[in-house]
């Protein structure tokens, strides 16, 4: 583990604000789908996506700030995973890197208690010497036009060339038709983006197998990967799967 002058060293008894932790399950999405995983999912997040599937993490004129959040240690979120033999933990949200500093501390905590770790982003927010220097992995889904955000809020250079520069870095855009990826390409071109994901937008098991047949062949000749949402497949969107 490097300590920096920058990041102080864990202090556990620290909060996070938590939505939801859940599983064992399966990673539904990317690059380890079909894995077993424990999920930690924090509140809060900088975005506004029209089709978001979890706005009772962030939406507070819709749902009860109060009684969807919760702040947890991040001491008790690592003895809670480490009572899995599950090996992977993926942190999500809402936005993740809202709580940089002790999303930083959990997941260099959790590796030392011997779990993987994957953090799920929307790459508008930039990681850190600290996080970038440990073991997570970044699964980042920029959002596209069809999110209803403004370019400004959704596309961070900054923060996607940061993201862009560490090896354990993937990238997975929500598709909701092929005119979408077209969008893809751009931003492949403009910030060198690899590996890419496309995953079908939509929360039911029949829309998203019917996106992803419209999608997969053009998603082969462009070289990218195409992922289901597993989770949804088996479970339909329920929350805690
Ligand atoms: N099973 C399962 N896999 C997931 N992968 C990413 C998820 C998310 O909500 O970010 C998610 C989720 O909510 N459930
Ligand atoms: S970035 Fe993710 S959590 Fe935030 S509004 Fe968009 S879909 Fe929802
Ligand atoms: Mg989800």
């Amino acid at each position: 583990m490097i300590v920096t002058e920058q990041q102080p060293a864990p202090s556990p008894a620290r909060d996070l604000l938590v939505s939801e932790t859940f599983g064992p399950t399966f990673q539904g999405e990317g690059v380890s789908s079909g894995q077993q995983a424990l999920f930690v999912r924090l509140a809060a997040c900088n975005l506004s996506c029209r089709w978001c599937d979890t706005p009772f993490t962030w939406d507070w004129s819709t749902f009860d700030r109060s009684a969807e959040t919760q702040h947890v240690s991040i001491i008790d979120l690592v003895r809670w995973a480490a009572g899995f033999e599950t090996k992977l933990v993926v942190v999500t949200g809402g936005e993740p890197l809202l709580q940089r500093d002790r999303l930083t501390e959990l997941a260099i905590l959790l590796e030392i208690a011997g779990k993987r770790v994957e953090i799920e982003t929307n790459g508008t927010l930039v990681p850190g010497a600290a996080l970038a220097a440990s073991a997570t992995r970044f699964n980042v889904s920029v959002k596209l036009a069809h999110s209803g955000v403004t370019q400004e809020r959704r596309i961070r250079p900054d923060a996607i060339r940061a993201l862009a520069d560490m090896s354990a870095c993937n990238w997975k855009f929500v598709v909701q038709q092929p005119g979408d990826l077209d969008e893809i390409a751009d931003l492949e071109a403009r910030f060198g983006l690899e590996p890419i994901w496309v995953m079908p937008a939509g929360t039911q098991d029949a829309s998203t197998l019917a996106v992803m047949r419209a999608l997969a062949d053009e998603v082969l000749v462009r070289g990218w990967n195409l992922t289901p949402r597993l989770h949804i497949l088996l479970w339909g969107d329920i929350r805690g799967r």
